[in-house]
């Protein structure tokens, strides 16, 4: 028996914050606002746009009144989802695991904070899009991560059988608690605290390694 992986998209499958941090930078320019470093942008990653361009005015010094902020927002968005793959990559192995995954007959899904519009823009840019049979955004319900929803939003759509999360996070770490499904924690994306402080049941730094820990599942 096999199942359905879902993965996380920010830290996980891209490294999207250089093109995060391009379109924070814009954000603040238009606002006459000065600019935060790209470590800053990375720290803020995880929660959504809606937090992401709070935590970057409250870095740069904006106040951050309800009109304020929902104008930058807007304009955060405008400016990344005119660029939103200039700079990101995918990292190492992941066309590789996904091949393998669907090849052991694993159906593939996606749960992501960022905004579904930004989310289907960059699987199409990366030829990901049409692998995923679910696309959950942090747009797409109004709960995000770590709220459970999207997670069973998107497992929901998959079928029957073992079900696994992939994500890079402390929110992801969370999801997959609150929604009962077993985490397999990515390392080398944005995390905030050592991994083994992060609730997880599979470990991994190479994507190599991910057909392996689904395997061990079925
Ligand atoms: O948009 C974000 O802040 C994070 O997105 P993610 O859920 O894909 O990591
Ligand atoms: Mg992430």
């Amino acid at each position: 028996m096999t199942g359905a992986v879902v993965f996380d998209l920010d830290g996980t499958l891209i490294d999207s914050a250089p093109d995060l941090h391009a379109a924070g930078l814009r954000m603040l320019a238009e606002f006459g606002a000065p600019p935060v470093t790209a470590a800053q942008t990375r720290s803020f990653i995880g929660n959504g746009v809606p937090v992401l361009v709070a935590r970057l005015m409250a870095a740069s010094g904006l106040p951050d009144d309800p009109h304020r902020h929902a104008d930058c927002v807007a304009s955060f968005l405008r400016h990344y989802e005119a660029a939103p793959a200039e700079q990101t990559t995918l990292y190492p192995g992941v066309v590789a695991a996904l091949d393998r995954l669907e090849a052991a007959g694993w159906t593939l899904g996606l749960c992501t904070n960022k905004p579904y519009g930004a989310t289907r823009t960059i699987l199409a840019a990366f030829d990901l899009l049409k692998r995923m049979a679910v696309v959950v955004g942090g747009d797409t319900l109004p709960e995000k991560k770590p709220d459970p929803a999207p997670l069973r939003h998107a497992f929901l759509a998959l079928p029957d059988g073992a079900r696994l999360f992939v994500g890079d996070s402390e929110v992801d770490a969370q999801t997959a608690q609150a929604a009962g499904v077993r985490f397999a924690l990515f390392s080398e994306g944005y995390r905030k605290s050592p991994a083994d402080s992060i609730p997880h049941e599979h470990l991994f730094a190479d994507f190599a390694d991910l057909p392996g820990i689904a395997a061990t599942l079925e």
